[in-house]
């Protein structure tokens, strides 16, 4: 078996003249969850675009699985990027159906995906009385739908409670141990210690840093000290 579900070959994103990300190589390990830590503005939206097939790398090489990505991928990665795709005046259950048509999965799967997000009991109802909390695990059901072998997933906490967050890193831990990689952006570094096996820093569109992350790592030291040193240099 490949050890990584994704590595990039040093791309670069350039949007006119300057480079959201540039030159960057990162190793994504099969079932584990890795962590994209980065101030605002560092790129981190732009490479989770890359590898989700939004938009196209200037340069360098995306590899999914062991071969060069290409479309066809995409039916193993699952994504949530931004707000999820939602229609507010149909339920939880029509919107994961909507998608489940087109990719030809069944109602059941639907079903198992909304037991798995923990939303079994609002399946008939409407997406306009959701909390943020339960569109962004409904986000992540539709994700679910084809069985990716990759989930990405850019700023999931944003907005929500202590409580939600929580509920949400349970289930992220899950996918790992389910063989379900994931790649979770957040600029929260608590957020991304407690879920993550591995972590990347990036800054000005550059990997400063990867490397496994253990529970008594001081992270927000870390993380300040290579900020810092980029910048003074
Ligand atoms: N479509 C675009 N056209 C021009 N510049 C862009 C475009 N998308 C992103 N950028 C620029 O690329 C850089 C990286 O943006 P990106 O959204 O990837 O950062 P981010 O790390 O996700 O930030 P945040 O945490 O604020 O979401 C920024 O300087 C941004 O202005």
């Amino acid at each position: 078996m490949h050890e990584y579900i994704i590595k990039t070959n040093h791309i670069s994103k350039k949007f006119k003249k300057t480079f959201a990300i540039n030159d960057l190589s990162m190793s994504v390990r099969k079932n584990s969850v890795y962590g994209l830590l980065g101030p605002n503005g560092a790129g981190k939206s732009t490479l989770l675009k890359m590898i989700t097939g939004i938009i196209t790398p200037t340069s360098g090489e995306i590899i999914f699985d062991n071969h060069p990505w290409s479309r066809k991928d995409l039916l193993k990665i699952g994504s949530l990027i931004e707000s999820p795709p939602l229609y507010e005046n149909l339920t939880a259950f029509e919107n994961l159906k909507v998608r489940a048509t087109l990719l030809g999965v069944s109602s059941d799967k639907c079903m198992e995906v909304l037991e798995r997000m923990d939303l079994m009991d609002t399946e008939n109802k409407q997406i306009a009385d959701f909390s943020l909390g339960m569109k962004q695990r409904l986000g992540i059901a539709l994700a679910l739908l084809n069985d990716p072998e990759l989930l990405v997933l850019d700023e999931p906490t944003n907005g929500l409670d202590p409580f939600g967050m929580e509920d949400l890193r349970k289930m992220i831990r899950t996918f790992a141990v389910s063989g379900i990689s994931v790649i979770v952006s957040s600029h929260i570094l608590s957020e991304i210690q407690q879920v993550a096996d591995d972590i990347g820093i990036l800054n000005n569109g550059t990997l400063l840093y990867q490397d496994k992350i253990d529970a008594n790592e001081n992270l927000e030291q870390l993380f300040m000290d290579i900020i810092r040193k980029e910048r003074a240099s």
